[in-house]
């Protein structure tokens, strides 16, 4: 359904200059930086897959999804979505996929809901039946009735997300890119979006491309799990095998006093070590305390923190402690 080969984009960028009258510097030269927002990115994802899209701020997770969904232009590389190059034949692909940023809606901000889905309609011309049928499912499933006559300007962020739901969904497309979908939610509106995004992967067999920061999204959709950083795609694969990798064991992220250079304890392993910053890796059954006890006889430690092996906590250790870099 989606197969990307050596995806990259760069974006130039003017070069940045500190210091005293920087700022006019940089408005004022014409040397540029180059960003590598992806890098080098391939993978495949089949038909009906929900698929976790994972990477902290600025790691190239919303470039890659705008060049999936013919936004943007790759610099490099290949990329087809049902055997289609999503910019170059715009109308064919967009036929087929629905997107939700959950940061800005698709709708018409002065229509009544009802209006922009029926606009929707006729620009994708689902036929009338069809329409009528999809709304009927999606108001049920999504509670639309209360507020379809309501302008979207007025909708609560967890029903303007709902009534997006439905928009992009109503010309049956075969994939969905849903770029954080729950964020700014309250905890049930946040499930109501999750069981209707696991009820039509269930029931019409949609792919979705999930990207969150909320791990149980994940946890409840998602059983393969990408995760990008730095441009460049680190771990693919299913979540359990993340989480048996690194997370079966406990982490301590250490800063020490002062830079040390392949710092060493007994009872845990060193994962990553950057100057002042280290990452071990300890066993459930060795004692946490034991383990600190022990750096702190060896090492000035001016701050630590133990991370149980939970999704949340093996994801955030995975890029603080570049685990995967490793
Ligand atoms: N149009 C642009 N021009 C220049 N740089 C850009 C542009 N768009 C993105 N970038 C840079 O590319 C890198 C990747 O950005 P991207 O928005 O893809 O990250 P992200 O993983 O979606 O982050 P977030 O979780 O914060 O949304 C960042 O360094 C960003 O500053």
């Amino acid at each position: 359904m989606i197969e990307v080969e050596h995806l990259s984009k760069h974006f130039t960028v003017p070069k940045r200059h500190g210091g005293r009258l920087g700022a006019l510097r940089t408005f004022l030269s014409r040397e540029h930086d180059v960003v590598r927002a992806v890098s080098d990115v391939s993978f495949k994802v089949e038909r009906g897959e929900i698929v976790g899209y994972l990477g902290p701020n600025g790691a190239g997770k919303s470039t890659t999804i705008k060049m999936l969904a013919g936004l943007l232009v790759p610099t490099s590389g290949t990329l087809q979505v049902n055997g289609v190059v999503p910019w170059r034949s715009r109308r064919a692909f967009v036929a087929n996929v629905g997107v939700v940023f959950g940061q800005r809606t698709t709708l018409w901000w002065d229509l009544p809901v009802i209006e922009s889905l029926e606009l929707l309609g006729h620009i994708y011309r689902v036929p009338k039946p069809r329409f009528e049928e999809n709304l009927k499912t999606f108001t049920e499933l999504l509670a639309l009735d209360g507020f379809l006559n309501s302008p979207v300007r007025s909708l609560s962020l967890g029903q303007r997300m709902r009534a997006d739901l439905a928009a992009a969904l109503l010309h049956d497309p075969e994939l969905l890119f849903l770029d954080e979908p729950t964020i700014g939610l309250d905890v049930v509106a946040k499930e109501r979006i999750r069981e209707f995004v696991a009820h039509v992967n269930e029931t019409r067999g949609v792919t979705v491309l999930l990207t969150t920061h909320d791990l149980a999204d994940v946890e409840r959709l998602a059983r393969r799990v990408m995760i990008i950083d730095h441009g460049q795609l680190l771990f693919d694969g299913k979540l359990a095998a993340l989480l048996a990798r690194f997370g079966g064991e406990r982490h301590l992220v250490v800063e020490f006093a002062e830079p040390v250079a392949d710092p060493t304890v007994e009872g845990a392993r060193l994962v990553s070590s950057d100057s002042v910053r280290a990452v071990f890796a300890f066993r459930q059954d060795v004692s946490a305390a034991t383990v600190i006890a022990r750096l702190s006889a060896r090492y000035g430690v001016r701050d630590l923190s133990v991370k149980e092996p939970d999704i949340e906590g093996t994801i955030r250790a995975i890029y603080e402690g570049g685990l995967l870099h490793a």
